[in-house]
């Protein structure tokens, strides 16, 4: 807005005749009352920290988010240790927490051998993860996307005949870190392929943080000719600041699962240039002050956020807990 127009005595009606188009426009979306949150903080978050958290702090960590009214957590991944070493505790850790009920604690498996391994811990969840632009699946998981199906085939047929829910994430969304711009089809081509497998949710990670409204708008059109909104959850990083943007955006399509990471942790250690996720503190203040219920005590997760801060020996990326150092929290249990 020009400074002649802020000056300008016609502000006023102008102003609510644009928050009355603004308000108008929000009453139409389709913005969800009830948001999942996914917190994948001590797996996503974790696997890329130089500092490797001992088994029994990522076990009080879970313990801790699973006091705080999440309904999700994931737990860790079972991969290569050769791969990724801050996940090659996974069976102590997923043995070692504390299940409480009606909390789901679902665990990364790449293949049918990351699947095995997490059946014998324990596991109810898992979630097999593929990726929309080939480089970046040839970095990650070694093999082209195709490939990677295929192996996700095996442990969706394995995950069936034992009665466990499997998860779909699609990587690289909206930009890859060696490909650049990534189409919006080629999102919607392993979303349609993840589904028809048997995945019962879809999370379109945008992992090196790229994207923007725009993108994330002409991405989720592309993706909802093959997918029902309510199959798909968003996960977005943060190295552009647009994270809480990217949200808002899906939430006004009607997504209502958001994973997001306690105090921001996050990044793949194979995309080069990821920052952290968006922080879940923040999430949490967005969606209550939007007026969504959560079920999360924001207090609760503010110490939480601290807790792992302080035995990573870093500062928590999160605004919200920043800003409520020495602030009491306004917001109450569950909701705004
Ligand atoms: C997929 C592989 C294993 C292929 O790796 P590979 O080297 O091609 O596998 P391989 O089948 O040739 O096996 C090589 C060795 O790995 C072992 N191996 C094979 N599979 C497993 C397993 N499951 N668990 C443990 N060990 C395993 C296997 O037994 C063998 O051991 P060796 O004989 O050399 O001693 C490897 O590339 C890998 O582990 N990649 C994981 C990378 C990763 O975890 N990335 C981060 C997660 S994705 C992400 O962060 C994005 C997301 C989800 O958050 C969403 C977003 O932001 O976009």
């Amino acid at each position: 807005m020009n400074s002649s127009l802020v000056n300008s005595s016609k502000l006023i009606p102008r102003y609510h005749l644009l928050n009355r188009l603004l308000s108008t426009a929000v009453n139409k979306t389709n913005r969800p009352i009830d948001v999942r949150i996914v917190e994948v903080g001590p797996r996503d978050g974790l696997q890329n920290e130089p500092k490797i958290l001992p088994a029994d702090v990522k076990i009080e960590l879970i313990n801790r988010l699973s006091n705080t009214g999440l309904k999700t957590i994931e737990v860790t991944s079972f991969v290569s240790p050769k791969w990724v070493p801050q996940m090659g505790d996974n069976s102590e850790v997923f043995k070692g927490i504390d299940k409480k009920p009606g909390v789901s604690y679902p665990v990364l498996t790449p293949n049918l051998k990351g699947f095995e391994a997490a059946l014998k811990a324990g596991a109810q969840e898992v979630a097999v993860f593929g990726a929309a632009s080939e480089s970046f699946s040839q970095k990650n998981v070694n093999c082209s996307t195709a490939e990677s199906i295929e192996r996700f085939r095996e442990v969706l047929e394995a995950a069936k005949k034992n009665n466990i829910k499997v998860r779909g994430y699609v990587s690289t969304v909206v930009g890859c870190p060696y490909e650049g711009r990534i189409k919006p089809i080629a999102v919607a081509n392993v979303v349609e392929k993840l589904l028809e497998m048997g995945c019962y949710e879809i999370s379109l990670g945008d992992t090196i943080g790229v994207a923007t409204p725009g993108t994330i708008t002409e991405m989720l059109k592309e993706v909802l000719h093959v997918a029902n909104v309510n199959q798909l959850a968003i996960h977005c990083h943060d190295t552009y600041g647009q994270a809480l943007g990217n949200i808002l955006t899906s939430l006004d399509f009607g997504i209502s699962v958001v994973d997001s990471s306690v105090s921001g942790l996050g990044g793949c250690p194979y995309a080069k240039g990821a920052s952290g996720n968006a922080a879940t503190e923040d999430v949490v203040y967005m969606l209550h002050g939007l007026g969504c219920n959560t079920g999360v005590y924001l207090p609760d997760l503010v110490m939480v956020g601290r807790f792992v801060c302080d035995k990573l020996g870093r500062e928590s990326e999160s605004k919200v807990t920043r800003a409520m150092k020495n602030v009491k929290p306004m917001t109450c249990r569950g909701s705004s």
